[in-house]
């Protein structure tokens, strides 16, 4: 369903470039569940962004059900990555000063999805399916962590896309939260969802049918460098 092709991406940093990813090419299939793992900013957080059509491959070929991402329009982009991914982050990324229930209605109202009425039965709902619906008025911040990470999933979910895109989401969670949390991504993935999740954390690898490593879907010269020496070597 996801398919990288030698994809390589370069950052743009005082008029050089410096190489983050070099020839990953791997496929993940339609309802895998997939961890990843790499070191310290070996370039996790950039792939994803690829992924999810946040940014374009500076090198190679990404296609999304067959459709190579190349030829898209902006537009045609936005719809698709609406369609398509969810986002669950470390640090959840609500807005602070809009209650829970905006929170998720908001990511219905950018893609335009339904009267407002229904996007609000529909936030209500994904807001039930985490346990917080009692919560819906209040704010961001008076939430724990744990409360806050499932607002998010609520948001990443309440669209029903087909790929949730997870970077480090229990990086911020005690255990108990962290095993909540992940009950949910892998009711979402029972449910025929495809999940893509960084995490350095071995519980939550462990959910994933399919644990990967960065450097194994890179070829061996390529290996991401430090990106101090990338830089030097211009
Ligand atoms: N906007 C940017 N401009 C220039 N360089 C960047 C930019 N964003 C990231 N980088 C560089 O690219 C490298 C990879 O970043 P990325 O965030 O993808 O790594 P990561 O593997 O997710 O790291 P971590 O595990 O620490 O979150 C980083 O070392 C960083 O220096």
């Amino acid at each position: 369903m996801l398919q990288l092709q030698g994809v390589g991406y370069a950052y743009r940093l005082n008029g050089r470039q410096v190489r983050v990813l070099q020839g990953v090419t791997h496929t993940f299939e339609r309802g895998s569940f997939s961890s990843l793992r790499a070191p310290s900013g070996s370039g996790k957080t950039t792939l994803l962004n690829l992924l999810g059509l946040l940014d374009t491959p500076t090198e190679g070929r990404y296609l999304v059900e067959g459709r190579d991402t190349r030829h898209l329009t902006d537009a045609q982009k936005s719809s698709l990555r609406a369609r398509t991914f969810g986002f669950l982050f470390q640090n959840f990324r609500l807005i602070p000063t809009r209650t829970v229930l905006e929170n998720v209605t908001l990511a219905l109202d950018i893609s335009a999805q339904g009267p407002k009425r229904a996007q609000r039965e529909a936030a209500l709902r994904a807001l039930e399916q985490v346990g917080l619906a009692g919560r819906a008025e209040h704010v961001p911040p008076e939430l724990s962590g744990g409360e806050a990470q499932r607002v998010a999933f609520a948001r990443a979910l309440v669209r029903q896309p087909e790929v949730l895109l997870a970077d480090e989401p229990t990086g911020n969670l005690d255990a108990a939260n962290r095993d909540r949390l992940l009950d949910l991504i892998s009711a979402f993935h029972a449910r025929g969802g495809t999940v893509v999740m960084v995490t350095h954390d071995d519980v939550a690898a462990a959910r994933a049918t399919h644990p990967l490593r960065l450097e194994a879907l890179m070829p061996a010269a390529a290996t991401p460098l430090p990106v101090a020496r990338a830089a030097a070597r211009g």
